[in-house]
């Protein structure tokens, strides 16, 4: 399964747990399972993890897992009945020191003591991703007093954003803690923090995982309108990141769905320039919960973020909680095939006029240049310890396939992610009669991707346990195997 390039994120939840449905979409095309720690328990992460684990190895497929925290979500707190039904004109009151059970048609608990403090008169505020809209109108030390301006049902728990963003809540939860550790204890390949504020927020998380043992790459979300307030802040946030993620559903609310658009194509663009994988996540095939087909928008969501060169894109409730979880995953592989046939995505500028930095970045791009400049280069191997130089390869947009040669299984688990790189598991260090490189070349030919008489790029560095180390580019002619 090597010609799709667009990698394929699917949330897993209740529409997802059996082995069946698992296996259904693993050889559908699933690259990264995401395991939302907003929903569930440790348990069940864990049996979906095994799961995932096992029917991947039994199919020979690398799938990477992401852990996803929950972060900060503010929510209300409950209602006496459950739901109220709002209207437009409707007053109605937050209140910090409420009962948390016994909300009503007036008023409701809120579990943030800080929303009072961090509100103003005339701000708006968003219930439910946006379905609910009030206008602060008053305010004391306890209480918000609003004016519901768009009305609708409103039930225990729901969420609440400001638009605009801004509200203070710190990106790290005391549940948030101890799911690092229990993705430490999992050993996950990505880890999301929800609700990043800058930079500091992706480093204390950081610290916070090394402390747990844990080896997940963070995936910054990006969610808040802070976040993408200045291009300083941003590009801060993606370079203390590992990979990052448009998070739609919450950066949607807090920045108005119009300007979203713009916004996601600056930050698949500002990823990439500083050598970070990004996910576009959210709402891509909504209508695919209750229906077998995607609308014509959704296709164009799709296509549109494959066009702009994200990594992956995302599946959330369509595959977690829908009535269609593997026709999601099949409609995203055909779009993304269909997408990529466009010339547009296999030429790139990247980093042309920069100065590279790194010795590994310097032979990675190079390795891209001859591959997409030398049309006999059917396929370049990455010999690699950390995934790093097939991730840098990856930023250049290019039609030919990039192995990572990894002997690691998070390695091999983690380059699941990148757009166009597939795993081969190699171990260096194994006595053989032939040459590295020639017992490279031949697990390709044996494998059928490449043929007598093409051309293959490899890069690797002198020692094999170095990170950073690649510092070797060849071009080989391909021959007949050595058996
Ligand atoms: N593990 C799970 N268990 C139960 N329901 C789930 C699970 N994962 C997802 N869902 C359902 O699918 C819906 C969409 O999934 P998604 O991962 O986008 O969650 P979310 O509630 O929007 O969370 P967040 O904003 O924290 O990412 C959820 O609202 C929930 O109803
Ligand atoms: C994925 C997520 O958290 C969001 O879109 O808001
Ligand atoms: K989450
Ligand atoms: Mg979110």
């Amino acid at each position: 399964m090597t010609s799709r390039r667009t990698k394929i994120v699917a949330t897993l939840g209740p529409a997802s747990n059996s082995p069946e449905v698992i296996e259904q979409l693993i050889l559908a095309g699933l690259d990264v399972a995401r395991l939302n720690f907003s929903h569930g328990t440790p348990d069940e992460h864990k049996a979906r993890a095994a799961l995932i684990r096992s029917i991947a190895a039994r199919h020979g497929r690398f799938v990477a897992l992401l852990g996803d925290l929950q972060g900060p979500k503010i929510r209300i707190a409950k209602f006496a009945n459950k739901r109220i039904e709002l209207k437009e004109g409707d007053s109605f009151r937050f209140s910090v020191t409420f009962p948390r059970d016994a909300g009503t048609q007036d008023v409701v608990g809120i579990d943030y003591p800080d929303l009072v403090k961090d509100c103003d008169v005339g701000d708006e505020l968003l219930l439910d991703d946006g379905r609910v809209v009030m206008r602060v109108e008053g305010k004391n030390d306890e209480e918000l007093h609003c004016r519901v301006l768009i009305g609708g049902p409103l039930s225990d728990h729901k969420g609440i954003n400001r638009r605009g963003g801004g509200l203070t809540a710190p990106a790290l939860t005391e549940k948030d803690k101890a799911d690092i550790k229990l993705a430490a204890e999992m050993d996950l390949d990505y880890l999301a923090v929800s609700f990043p504020r800058d930079a500091a927020d992706m480093e204390y998380a950081r610290k916070l995982r090394d402390e747990s043992g844990g080896t997940a790459w963070l995936v910054a979300k990006i969610e808040r309108a802070e976040a993408v307030a200045d291009d300083e802040t941003l590009d801060a946030l993606i370079r203390a990141s590992d990979a990052v993620m448009v998070a739609r559903g919450d950066l949607g609310v807090e920045v108005g769905d119009a300007e979203l658009v713009g916004i996601q194509k600056k930050i698949i663009l500002h990823a990439r320039r500083f050598n970070k994988a990004v996910i576009t996540a959210t709402q891509m095939m909504e209508s695919m919960i209750s229906s077998p087909m995607p609308t014509r928008a959704e296709v164009s969501d799709v296509a549109n973020a494959v066009l702009d060169y994200t990594d992956a894109v995302m599946l959330s409730a369509e595959s977690a909680a829908g009535s269609y979880p593997v026709e999601a995953v099949k409609a995203m592989a055909r779009i993304c095939l269909g997408a990529e046939k466009q010339p547009t995505s296999q030429k790139s500028s990247h980093r042309l006029g920069h100065t590279f930095s790194r010795c590994d970045e310097s032979i990675a791009l190079a390795a891209m240049f001859t591959a997409n400049h030398f049309p006999g280069v059917k396929a370049i191997i990455s010999l690699t310890e950390s995934g790093f130089t097939p991730l840098i390869m990856s930023r250049i947009r290019s039609a030919v396939p990039i192995f990572a040669f990894c002997p690691s299984r998070e390695t091999q688990a983690r380059v699941a992610l990148f757009r166009g790189v597939y795993t081969i598991p190699f171990d260096p260090t194994t006595p053989r009669t032939e040459s590295l490189s020639q017992a490279a070349v031949n697990e390709l030919l044996q494998r059928g991707l490449v043929e007598q008489g093409d051309w293959v790029l490899l890069t690797k560095g002198d020692s094999y346990h170095t990170i950073g180390g690649t510092n070797t580019m060849k071009l080989l002619h391909v021959g007949e195997a050595l058996v």
